[in-house]
């Protein structure tokens, strides 16, 4: 039961009676903090060409691509390598390179999104507005899953959340046994959508000490919880630890669409589900003083929200 992660099929969503999805999701947030979805509404030709269009932006010449390399975190488009050491500190070289910028809403920034591949702009805004609504309907399933009114999470979350993607690009790897893609680490935002390329695996979840490979499943996407959800919860829903290894033989891509707090956001466990059973286990804090502590903790294997338990 535990070997694999589960594969909800969200097309109840708009029924009356969708008690079993909610159920579904709840537990799957409070098990793993990870699950696929699928009959999620991003249409599949949509995700297809933004995976393609990704492709052929990192197979551009290095010296286009360079225009975006910089190690200045707060420059809102960028190409970077990740340096972040696991627990296992053998595996430090980080096989991957990360083009990363925001995507909602998305006309405010489309004029600094590459215009090569030419459709880039046109397809990734098609994809970002898709995801959005994807993102809502997920966040409403996860606040009734923890008995909440549907829109607790998403007023939790305020009015300007900052919504960030990160393509992670995997050439092979002659030796995939020294190198990681990307070590093992929680995402520290509220919540992830990933989608991985077709037929190519390389996520990883970890389950009890053992690490759960997460198999991309043709038109599936993938539900990652993150950290802030973890608090807001009061841990009831789980921040799962993954990472993503590398192969021999395949390049391989992956889309990370993060949906984060902004920085004045005042995150901390939900008063609904404290009580004297259940007393806080988070202290509140602001966003910024999270981003802080993760800044802090660069070059270790970080343990942020550690930081901020009672
Ligand atoms: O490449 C993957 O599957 C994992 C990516 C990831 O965890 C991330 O971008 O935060
Ligand atoms: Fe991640």
């Amino acid at each position: 039961m535990h070997s694999s992660i589960s594969i909800i099929d969200l097309k109840p969503y708009n029924d009356e009676c969708k008690n079993g999805l909610v159920e579904d999701i709840s537990k799957a947030c409070k098990h793993l903090g990870m699950f696929q979805v699928i009959n999620h509404g991003v249409p599949y030709d949509i995700c297809q060409t933004l995976m393609v269009t990704l492709q052929e932006f990192f197979d551009l010449p290095y010296e286009e691509r360079a225009l975006f390399f910089t190690q200045d975190h707060s420059k809102l488009v960028k190409i970077f390598n990740y340096y972040f050491k696991g627990d296992d500190q053998r595996k430090v070289s980080m096989w991957s390179e990360t083009f990363s910028h925001p995507w909602h809403p998305i006309e405010d920034f489309t004029h600094h999104l590459p215009n090569n591949p030419p459709q880039y702009r046109e397809v990734f805004s098609a994809y970002a507005k898709e995801i959005g609504t994807l993102m809502n309907k997920v966040l409403r399933l996860m606040s009734k899953g923890l008995g909440l009114e549907e829109d607790t999470l998403v007023k939790r979350l305020e009015e300007r959340p900052n919504f960030y993607s990160q393509a992670n690009y995997y050439p092979p790897c002659p030796e995939p046994e020294l190198t990681m893609g990307l070590n093992e680490h929680n995402d520290i935002t509220a919540l992830t959508i990933l989608q991985q390329f077709d037929g190519v695996s390389g996520l990883q979840v970890k389950y009890d000490g053992k690490w759960i490979q997460v198999d991309p499943i043709p038109g599936a996407l993938v539900i990652i919880l993150a950290d802030q959800m973890q608090v807001l919860s009061n841990g009831i829903y789980k921040s799962p630890i993954h990472r993503a290894v590398t192969n021999k033989l395949l390049p391989r891509l992956s889309l990370a669409m993060f949906y984060a707090p902004n920085d004045e956001t005042l995150i901390g466990p939900i008063e609904n589900l404290i009580n004297e059973e259940y007393p806080p286990i988070y202290r509140s804090y602001k966003y910024k003083e999270y981003m802080e502590e993760f800044y802090r903790q660069v070059g270790k294997r970080r343990k942020v929200k550690e930081a901020f338990q009672i």
